[in-house]
């Protein structure tokens, strides 16, 4: 409220103060017209449209968290954390699962969508992959940002082409992997596995590790073969052809090891994101329902273990043993 109608307002109370009768006729007269209960017409039109100006603003608001909300979801941010239960979104299943849901009736999925969880994996068995991780890196020199080993087949980023891991180890030219890491993957993916029958409804000794299984190391080199271009938009069934299940274990944490890197799922109305977090496992149907893409790395390495399942004997794969 305006100084000069608190001024009025207290010239009025003061007149009224000194005349203790009800105003005469004359003075209800002399009453300045434009007043409706001791408030002036200016200030009930600046109140009316402060108002006003309120309801538009929480209109505008509103609808722009309600658009927000629509394109963009953040499923899960590196600041929660997920432990017991994992986080379930579901989703209509592509027609993809036809013709698998005859063939391999207790393997396709009845149920598809994605699922987050943080205490699937243990710190300890997180750290001994990632450290398996830096150590084969380590030898590895890639033309761009992207350092690729595929535990299935030994295949290691060099130069723009692959060495073979496996048989370095096997000719016992070197031992960066151990057999404690190699066990370590096992109970992870067996963890993996049991969470996936849980949530698709499924039997676990019907899913089979399919190739490729690997771990991905990406920085902000620019991009030097095809492989380097990671962040295109993609359905991992079209992409790798076996895949029914795709899991991934995060080995690193985005805003603390690297920036930029974030995974979204391309829904129809809005994107989903998952920032990745050491430790975390993100896991999902592989066809259509799940469109996907990983945001391009800014600064840092980022850490990832893709760990892919069939439901096609004949597409598994088994990981190379170490004694
Ligand atoms: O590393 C990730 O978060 C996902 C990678 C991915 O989508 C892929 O390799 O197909
Ligand atoms: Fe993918």
């Amino acid at each position: 409220m305006s100084q000069s109608t608190i001024r009025k307002r207290s010239k009025r109370n003061d007149n009224t103060a000194n005349n203790t009768n009800a105003p005469t006729a004359e003075q209800q007269q002399q009453q300045p017209k434009q007043q409706f209960g001791g408030i002036s017409i200016w200030s009930r039109l600046i109140h009316r449209f402060i108002m006003l100006c309120m309801v538009w603003g929480g209109m505008y608001l509103f609808y722009f968290k309600q658009a927000d909300h629509d394109q963009n979801r953040l499923m899960a941010s590196v600041s929660d954390n997920i432990v017991d239960v994992p986080l379930i979104q579901e989703l209509p299943c592509s027609d993809h699962y036809v013709q698998e849901r005859t063939e391999f009736p207790k393997c396709a999925p009845i149920r598809c969508g994605r699922f987050v969880g943080d205490s699937i994996v243990d710190e300890h068995e997180t750290m001994e992959l990632r450290l398996l991780a830096e150590t084969v890196f380590g030898i590895s020199q890639p033309s761009g940002g992207v350092a690729i080993f595929d535990l299935a087949s030994g295949a290691l980023s060099n130069g723009t082409k692959f060495v073979n891991l496996w048989h370095l180890v096997k000719k016992r030219k070197n031992n960066l992997i151990s057999k404690k890491s190699l066990d370590t993957f096992h109970i992870v993916k067996n963890k993996v596995i049991h969470n996936l029958a849980i949530q698709f409804g499924i039997s676990p000794d019907q899913i089979h590790l399919t190739k490729p299984v690997f771990f991905t190391r990406i920085t902000d080199a620019p991009a030097a073969t095809l492989n380097d271009q990671y962040w295109h938009p993609h359905v991992d069934k079209v992409t790798y052809g076996t895949f029914v299940y795709t899991s991934l274990l995060y080995l690193s944490t985005y805003g603390n090891e690297f920036k930029g890197g974030r995974f979204f799922f391309l829904d129809n109305k809005r994107n989903v994101t998952i920032e990745p977090k050491f430790g975390r496992i993100s896991a999902f149907t592989s066809s259509s329902e799940n469109q996907h893409m990983v945001e391009q790395v800014d600064s840092g390495a980022r850490f990832a273990l893709t760990i892919p399942f069939t439901c096609d004997k004949s597409q598994a794969v088994n990981i190379p043993t170490i004694d």
